[in-house]
């Protein structure tokens, strides 16, 4: 939701070793694709693991609006009885994605080829970030788009009245903008394709394969392109949402950096389009063991292995951005704690998140006294080794969740105690984290230092 409350400062001291089970919870992307497909679907699809936190419930607010039937019957447990393809009926209010990209960007495509209206809202970071990216394929459906300057929220999409399908190459990476075209092709008649260059988090592709839709990947020189067929009858589902990589990098990035630390993240998402992150650790020298690998509900999981390590300094190769993009922020405060320098190119995306996380890392780190160099596309970060970051500082968590966990994280192994001005946006995407990482035995405190 848009309205933002009072601040809730933290803060993270030096800390003894970290050690137990980190059950992180369900993946982020996963949970709005199930929300939404189960909302496109004809019949009742049922989810376990489902994120519960605030994106994902303003996810399912909006679903609700849209005429689907959502409930929520225990933890994680959820119902969805959907209204099918092309049934969405017109929401009586404007739709608040709160903090959420993918909410936001993935329902108007959802709704962008039904002939009705809607208009977008968020919180004050999702109404700075960019929206044209979606708005101009789905322009080339027959949907309108009236927003602020800049492609801004709050915009109002008028559903295409006789929606025709797309052949559009995505040009960022943008697994947003490559789904918002996947969902407007479902209710566009004949084949909607979709190309990107660079392969970007694919749930949506397997998602709607497990719904019954006719959907082809194939790589060849322009890369990977993606076949939609147009209007099917999608069937409802059980999906059980593994746990998120993305969260899981935390308590992982905090055993890595906090001297004898040994901690287990079971259960976790390791889709290939996801696992970057691990790769570059593993890379870095990072002691990190994968057990029980195992297929759950379409999507591969296993359980890890973090043990504190000393870590050297790397290049991360650019085209494994797409891959681990929402871990920059975590691995920059992985980073500081490494012997040498790690170099983040092409990474310019950062720039157009929650937050200008580029920049917010730069800063962050700055003040807790570690050298970084950026452009506007790189981030370097000039390691001081194990032990070697002063902390001492209170950073801006910019209505960020990553960049407030970052620093949260980065406290743990500082010299000096970090204080995060507010942690209240960790809620959008993992309202356990305090709980979990004291659990490990963090020494998270609410309030400055
Ligand atoms: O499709 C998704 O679920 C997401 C795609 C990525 O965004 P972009 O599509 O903007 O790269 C990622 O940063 C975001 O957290 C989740
Ligand atoms: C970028 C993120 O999310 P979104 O784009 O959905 O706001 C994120 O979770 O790091």
């Amino acid at each position: 939701m848009s309205s933002h409350g009072d601040p809730v400062p933290m803060t993270a001291r030096p800390s003894g070793p970290l050690s137990g089970v980190a059950e992180v919870p369900g993946d982020k992307s996963v949970s709005h694709r199930a929300l939404i497909l189960g909302a496109l679907a004809v019949g009742e699809t049922r989810i376990t693991g489902l994120l519960e936190g605030q994106d994902v419930l303003d996810t399912a607010r909006a679903m609700r609006a849209f005429g689907a039937q959502v409930e929520r019957e225990g933890e994680g447990l959820w119902s969805v009885r959907g209204v099918g393809v092309g049934g969405f009926s017109e929401p009586s209010d404007v739709i608040d994605c709160g903090n959420s990209g993918t909410g936001v960007r993935l329902i108007m495509g959802a709704m962008a080829t039904t002939p009705i209206t809607a208009t977008f809202t968020g919180d004050a970071s999702l109404r700075s970030r960019p929206m044209g990216r979606v708005t101009e394929p789905l322009a080339l459906f027959g949907a309108r788009a009236v927003g602020r300057a800049g492609g801004r929220l709050p915009m109002t999409v008028v559903g295409a009245p006789a929606p025709v399908p797309v052949r559009y190459a995505v040009p960022v990476p943008s697994a947003q903008v490559k789904s918002a075209v996947l969902l407007a092709g479902l209710n566009a008649p004949g084949q909607t394709v979709v190309i990107e260059r660079e392969a970007t988090r694919d749930h949506t592709e397997r998602m709607l394969a497990g719904f019954g839709a006719e959907i082809v990947t194939e790589d060849g020189p322009e890369g990977r392109v993606i076949t939609l067929t147009g209007q099917p009858e999608l069937k409802p589902q059980t999906i059980a949402v593994p746990r998120d990589p993305s969260s899981a990098a935390f308590p992982v990035a905090a055993a890595l950096i906090v001297e004898d630390s040994e901690v287990l993240v079971p259960g976790i998402g390791l889709n290939p389009t996801r696992a970057g992150f691990f790769t570059t650790l593993q890379e870095m020298g990072a002691d990190l063991s994968f057990e029980n690998a195992r297929d759950e509900g379409g999507e591969p999981v296993a359980d890890l292995r973090v043990r504190f390590s000393t870590l050297r300094g790397i290049e991360v190769p650019p085209e494994r951005a797409p891959t681990m993009i929402d871990e920059y922020p975590i691995l920059s405060a992985v980073a500081a704690f490494a012997e040498g320098t790690t170099v983040m190119r092409g990474v310019g995306e950062l720039r157009v998140k929650e937050s200008d996380r580029i920049d917010a890392m730069a800063r962050g780190l700055e003040a807790c006294g570690v050298r970084v160099e950026e452009d506007e596309e790189t981030l370097i970060v000039h390691g001081l080794g194990p032990g070697g970051v002063p902390g001492g500082a209170t950073v801006e968590s910019r209505l960020d969740h990553r960049i407030a966990m970052s620093f949260l994280v980065l406290g743990l192994a500082a010299r000096a105690p970090v204080t995060v001005d507010d942690a209240s946006p960790i809620a959008t995407s993992f309202p356990v984290f305090e709980e979990l990482m004291r659990g490990l035995g963090a020494r998270l405190e609410r309030g400055g230092a």
